[in-house]
């Protein structure tokens, strides 16, 4: 089971007495790297790249589903991904959305799994439309926060390419429950979205996502000095919200872009 790398351009956050119509507003784009699962015999445990982890919205989700029962002491829960946890690319909602998926398959359920995937991630503090960029998939605007899902999906075509260079973590919590971090966020966050929506471009979306995170201030110094010397490609930005570079480059720049990174990973626009 797959789920891509969601990368979030900029937002705003939404909270609601619903917990399903808690979510953001934003634009963001899926990548052809992300998380694979697969479920094994075993005795409750949960790998991330062969590590031990504890991730909270998973653990949520398993909860959901021990109450229609599945017996999680019976498996192990293995992710495994190019991307490190915490880094901006939404691998916390990708692991919640890929077992819900997995969990309503095995237990012939039929229920929506994105809905579940969606509130671990809200109760949890780690996401906030990850989920749902995730399982649009592709050049998106998210309208309106949580379900309804109401969002744009805009075609690109097949030239782009995303390069994404990550420099540590960021926990997102930290971000999204601080009121000052909320209100900076919002203030930018509603007004770029008003404005992709006249112009949907990949160009005004790379475009409005480097001046939401210079004006917000969560770009951080040694991510704004690489945007800027990338200035030749389509752009760059920082992927939100994590300490991690995104660059949008057509071919004939691809190269010279790499050649400024340190580590740089290649993906196309997963749709
Ligand atoms: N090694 C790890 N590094 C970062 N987060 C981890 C790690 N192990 C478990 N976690 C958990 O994974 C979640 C990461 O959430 P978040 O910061 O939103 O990441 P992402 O940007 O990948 O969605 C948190 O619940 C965190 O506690
Ligand atoms: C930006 C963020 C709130 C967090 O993203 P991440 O750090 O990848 O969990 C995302 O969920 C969104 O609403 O767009």
């Amino acid at each position: 089971m797959f789920a891509p790398g969601h990368i979030t351009g900029f937002f705003a956050v939404h909270k609601s007495k619903d917990i399903l119509k808690t979510g953001s507003i934003g634009a963001g784009i899926t990548v052809n790297r992300g998380i694979n699962l697969n479920i094994e015999e075993g005795s409750g445990k949960i790998f991330y790249n062969k590590k031990k982890v504890n991730i909270c919205p998973v653990n949520k989700v398993l909860t959901y589903y021990e109450n229609f029962g599945f017996d999680k002491n019976s498996y192990d829960i293995i992710f495994t991904s190019d991307f490190p946890l915490g880094s901006g690319l939404g691998m916390s909602g990708g692991c919640a959305l890929t077992l819900s998926k997995k969990l309503n398959e095995m237990l012939d359920l039929k229920i929506n799994y994105v809905k579940i995937a969606h509130i671990s991630e809200v109760e949890c503090g780690t996401g906030l439309g990850d989920v749902i960029g995730q399982y649009v998939k592709g050049f998106v605007i998210r309208k309106s926060p949580g379900f309804p899902i109401n969002v744009e999906k805009f075609e690109v075509n097949d030239d782009y390419y995303i390069i994404i260079e990550i420099f540590g973590e960021k926990e997102t919590k930290e971000i999204i429950t601080d009121k000052k971090w909320i209100e900076k966020i919002n203030n930018y966050g509603k007004k770029y979205l008003n404005e992709l929506l006249k112009n949907p471009t990949l160009e005004n979306f790379i475009n409005l996502s480097y001046k939401f995170a210079v004006n917000t201030g969560l770009i951080d110094e040694k991510i704004l000095e690489l945007c800027n010397d990338l200035k030749f490609t389509v752009g760059a930005s920082q992927s939100m919200l994590g300490n991690t570079l995104f660059c949008i480059s057509k071919k004939d720049t691809l190269n010279d872009a790499i050649s400024i990174l340190k580590n740089p990973i290649i993906c196309k626009i997963y749709y």
